[in-house]
């Protein structure tokens, strides 16, 4: 009897929570062979009993195809909350997406300052250094990245996984994507508050079939509100990127958005600041940058919020026409230097995640008593 057979055939059975196989959602502890008996531990989010038969059966089944006598045990348990989960006496949570190492919120104080097109550019800097990255428009009431991203009009499918529907990620560029445009009106989405609202955001985290990640981006409303609430209520959040423009009044708001990552038992460390449309660079003249917002708002947040600033990415006509057209400025191997302005952003969060990982363990999921 051979471990790595029976590894391979129990990564034939899928997790329905996750939608991915047990191996790669972790879920197989402790896994012996001692023939005939092969024993496992199989660590389950709270299912139904149903779910919790039908894979024991699937399990079983597995090993048998490949070792038709072999003597199967499964032993069930409940998974570890993640680490610091549940604090202050609040139920430990367990976290929904073991497979994906890194969440990473982009917020901004504001609308308009170019806070679609970072969390965009950035998913892309980001695989481009070699990272499995994901990207997670939650941005209900303006979502940008369907067409940012040339998806407009497409839906996203639903599959059956032990007759509990999962949604597939679209993908664009390699990026699987899902965005509250693909479901949701935003002309509708006004009118969505709490509860609602929450539902959605934890059906996107819960029930998409995120493959494993280095990275997933999630792309928040701006502002402080009820998305960002639900999100460090249903997932660790690993950090966040802050998204400014230069100018002083664009920092008063900003300072307002970073402020709530910091509240009482929320505590997601700020990863670091992007100042967006750092300067005018015209495209006939690449070298000279005109400050036509003024100097310094990045600079000035990423103090106020104990953080870096990540890169400064220019105002220039290719980062527009590239969001309009679907094919994002990272891609334009014509625009060295925007694309160098991105990469710089993508290997400082890159670097800053490492970080901040060395130095602490996950960021607590956020329990909130009613
Ligand atoms: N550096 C830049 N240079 C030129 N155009 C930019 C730049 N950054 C963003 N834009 C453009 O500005 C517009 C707003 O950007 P974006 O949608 O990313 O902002 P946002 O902060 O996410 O806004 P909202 O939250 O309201 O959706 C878009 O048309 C985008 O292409």
């Amino acid at each position: 009897m051979e471990l790595s057979k029976i590894a391979a055939a129990l990564a034939t059975v899928m997790d329905p929570k996750t939608g991915q196989d047990i191996i790669t959602a972790n879920m197989v502890l402790h896994l012996k062979v001692e023939p005939p008996n092969v024993s496992f531990t199989l660590q389950l989010p709270k299912l139904d009993p149903e779910y919790k038969q039908q894979l024991n059966f699937a399990c079983q089944e597995a090993v048998l195809n490949v070792y038709p006598d072999a003597q199967v045990h499964v032993h069930m348990q409940n998974p570890v909350a993640a680490p610091g989960a549940g604090q202050a006496g609040g139920p430990q949570k367990a976290n929904p997406l073991p497979h994906v190492k890194n969440v990473i919120a982009v917020a901004s104080g504001k609308g308009g300052v170019g806070k679609s097109t970072v969390a965009i550019n950035l998913a892309l800097g980001l695989q481009e250094l070699g990272a499995a990255v994901g990207l997670l428009d939650a941005d209900v009431y303006g979502p940008s990245a369907p067409t940012m991203l040339g998806l407009q009009g497409q839906k996203p499918k639903v599959e059956s996984i032990y007759g509990k529907p999962k949604i597939k990620p679209l993908y664009a560029f390699g990026l699987p994507v899902m965005s509250t445009g693909f479901v949701v009106d935003p002309e509708q989405a006004i009118v969505l508050r709490g509860p609602r609202l929450a539902g959605i955001i934890k059906q996107f985290i819960e029930e998409t079939i995120w493959p494993p990640l280095d990275y997933l981006i999630v792309d928040l409303p701006p502002g402080t509100g009820d998305v960002q609430l639900t999100l460090v209520q249903v997932v660790s959040v690993t950090g966040a990127v802050l998204v400014t423009t230069p100018q002083e009044v664009a920092l008063a708001d900003a300072v307002k958005a970073m402020n709530m990552f910091f509240l009482e038992n929320v505590s997601v460390p700020v990863l670091g600041v992007v100042e967006n449309m750092a300067y005018f660079t015209p495209a006939e003249l690449p070298e000279n940058k005109y400050y036509i917002f003024g100097k310094g708002g990045g600079k000035t947040l990423a103090k106020k919020s104990n953080s870096m600033l990540l890169g400064q990415i220019p105002l220039v006509q290719s980062i527009r026409e590239g969001g309009d057209s679907g094919e994002p400025a990272i891609l334009n191997k014509a625009d060295e230097l925007t694309r160098e302005a991105w990469l710089t952003v993508a290997r400082n969060v890159a670097r800053q995640t490492a970080l901040r990982n060395e130095m602490m363990g996950p960021t607590p999921m956020v329990t909130v008593k009613s």
